[in-house]
């Protein structure tokens, strides 16, 4: 395997490992208007227990739901969610009100901000507990989409475990030819999380496997991403799902996250068995 290096070790807060990963959904930073975030409370696993004890009483509701963990595309109902799980994933040092701040934030620019280039395709994949395996109680069309969202929505709603984007978008792969064209056939993967209380319990493997397969359903050959080099967890996750880490020529015009200046990332892909064409 070989390995890439873009430069030196610096140490990144886990508000910018966030920043890395979400490509075209633009997290604002807190206006500067607010006072510095109070000592932080527990928030995340507030939530957590909050979301876990929802889940299980869904289950003591509805028996014949399964506590299966199931990975699908999101639904409008799980917006707040899947908001919710991006900011206790990345931004864990806010407390009570710049936490909700964020997740409205996210939410609207989950809604609102979510164009895609024509021809191009995006789609948010959650993990939920507590939903029905079946998706037999959908309401909606199933054309109606919001941005990566099904415009469909549940009965039996579960709770969001993790997240994460799949988009043949490439705003993060070099154009090719002197007319600068995007780049078709490479899945990009980002925005992976997992609530803390879900974690190692191969939830991002299972959104990784699933986000392949879309990818595949899409024709395209390879599935790509960029990770945070100071991510040794999540490196680990990609390597061991055989992504490759790809060293990117000194100078080259490769386009990165948005993110602090100092921050280097791993520029991963794995090519993809079978692909079909769409
Ligand atoms: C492209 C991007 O979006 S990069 C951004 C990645 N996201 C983040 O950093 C947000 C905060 N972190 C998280 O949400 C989670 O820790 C994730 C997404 C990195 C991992 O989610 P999980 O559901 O816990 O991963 P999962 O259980 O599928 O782990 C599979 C394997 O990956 C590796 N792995 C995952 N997390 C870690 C970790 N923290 N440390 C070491 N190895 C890890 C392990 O090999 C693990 O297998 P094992 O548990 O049998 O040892």
């Amino acid at each position: 395997m070989r390995s890439l290096t873009l430069g030196t070790s610096v140490s990144v807060s886990p508000t910018s490992s966030l920043k890395s990963s979400l490509s075209p959904l633009s997290i604002k930073q807190p206006p500067p208007f607010f006072p510095p975030p109070p000592p932080r409370v527990s928030h995340d696993s507030a939530l957590s227990k909050l979301g876990a004890c929802r889940a299980t009483q869904f289950i003591d509701l509805f028996p014949t739901v399964s506590p299966e963990i199931v990975v699908r595309e999101a639904r409008l109902e799980d917006c707040w969610e899947v908001a919710e799980t991006h900011c206790s994933s990345f931004f864990p040092e806010y407390s009570f009100p710049l936490d909700f701040v964020l997740r409205v934030d996210r939410l609207v620019a989950m809604l609102s901000g979510f164009s895609i280039p024509p021809g191009c395709r995006r789609t948010c994949l959650v993990a939920v507990i507590g939903g029905s395996v079946d998706d037999m109680f959908l309401v909606g069309s199933e054309d109606f989409k919001v941005g990566g969202f099904d415009g469909r929505f549940s009965l039996s709603k579960g709770y969001v475990t993790g997240i994460l984007t799949v988009d043949t978008v490439a705003d993060f792969l070099p154009r090719k030819g002197p007319l600068r064209q995007r780049r078709t056939g490479i899945a990009y993967i980002s925005n992976v999380a997992v609530r803390e209380r879900f974690r190692r319990k191969g939830i991002a493997k299972r959104l990784i496997a699933k986000a392949e397969a879309q990818a595949r359903s899409w024709g395209c050959r390879a599935v790509a991403l960029h990770c945070d080099l100071n991510n040794p967890g999540a490196t680990k996750l990609y390597k061991d799902q055989g992504f490759k880490c790809i060293k990117v020529p000194e100078g080259a015009n490769w386009p990165r996250p948005q993110t602090a200046p100092d921050m280097k990332f791993n520029f991963m892909m794995k090519l993809l068995n079978n692909p079909t064409t769409a």
